[in-house]
């Protein structure tokens, strides 16, 4: 479903990806982590298309990322929301059902925004909307067109534990219809028992690809050792 390939992005002085490679599959659920810095943003915004990659190739479903039919195929739910200040909610989701010609779109957005506990606030405004409302309304936007594949950076810092356990559901539900989710976060316990596979970035270079139990044998096959141990054990200064 997702190609990455030699992947590299440098900001002017900065490398922020350093050659990386890895493929996804339908049904993936893959967890991106990694320590402030470590170039997990870059990566999903150059996947997405919204950086030009300065070497590599990034494919969807076969199609260059930047293509048309690659860009039919995916969301990305970026960290920080970014909505119209003068849209209401509704007209938010209007916008994406137009852009993305969902069918049905008006049922599938009602069912989504209560959901979140958005519906009631559905003529609101967003510039009158907390920071984890607009991330739900960002989330629910990105859910709408139901693509192939989902990426999501940082998707629930911000949102309240019952908004939480809804995204795990949801990630649940995506998987099982086969589609693929990649989600950098720092709440390493929100993804624990969520991705099979994660990929840990440091300095620009993935320095871990594997599930969770691999990973945690590593570390002893204690059955007490949690994400967060193995997190902080890969990702320490030698
Ligand atoms: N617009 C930019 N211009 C120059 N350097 C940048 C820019 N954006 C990010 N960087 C640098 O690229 C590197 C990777 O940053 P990136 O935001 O991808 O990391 P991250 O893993 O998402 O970090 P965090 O966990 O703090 O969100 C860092 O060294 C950062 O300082």
């Amino acid at each position: 479903m997702l190609k990455v390939k030699g992947l590299l992005k440098d900001y002017k002085n900065v490398r922020a990806v350093n050659d990386i490679s890895f493929d996804l599959e339908e049904g993936d659920i893959v967890g991106l982590l990694g320590p402030n810095g470590a170039g997990k943003s870059t990566t999903i915004k150059t996947i997405a298309g919204l950086l030009r990659a300065t070497y590599g190739d990034v494919t969807i479903n076969g199609h260059k990322n930047t293509s048309v039919d690659a860009k039919s195929n995916f969301s990305y739910i970026p960290e920080m929301p970014e909505l119209y200040e003068m849209l209401t909610v509704w007209e938010h989701i209007k916008f994406i059902a137009y852009a993305y010609k969902v069918s049905n779109w008006e049922e599938k957005a009602e069912k989504l925004l209560r959901r979140y506990d958005m519906w009631d606030r559905k003529d609101k405004l967003s510039k009158e909307l907390s920071k984890g409302m607009k991330q739900k309304v960002s989330i629910c936007c990105g859910l709408l067109p139901d693509p192939g594949l989902y990426l999501f950076d940082e998707p629930m810092i911000g949102l309240d534990p019952k908004a939480i356990r809804e995204t795990k559901i949801i990630f649940k539900e995506l998987s099982e219809r086969g589609k693929t989710i990649f989600v950098s976060t720092h709440l390493l316990d929100s993804i624990e028992n969520l991705c099979k596979r994660v990929l840990v970035m440091k300095s620009g270079t993935i320095i871990a690809d594997e599930s969770v139990d691999n990973l945690k044998k590593k570390l002893g096959n204690n059955t007490d050792v949690s994400l967060e141990d193995v997190f902080l054990e890969v990702t320490k200064d030698e």
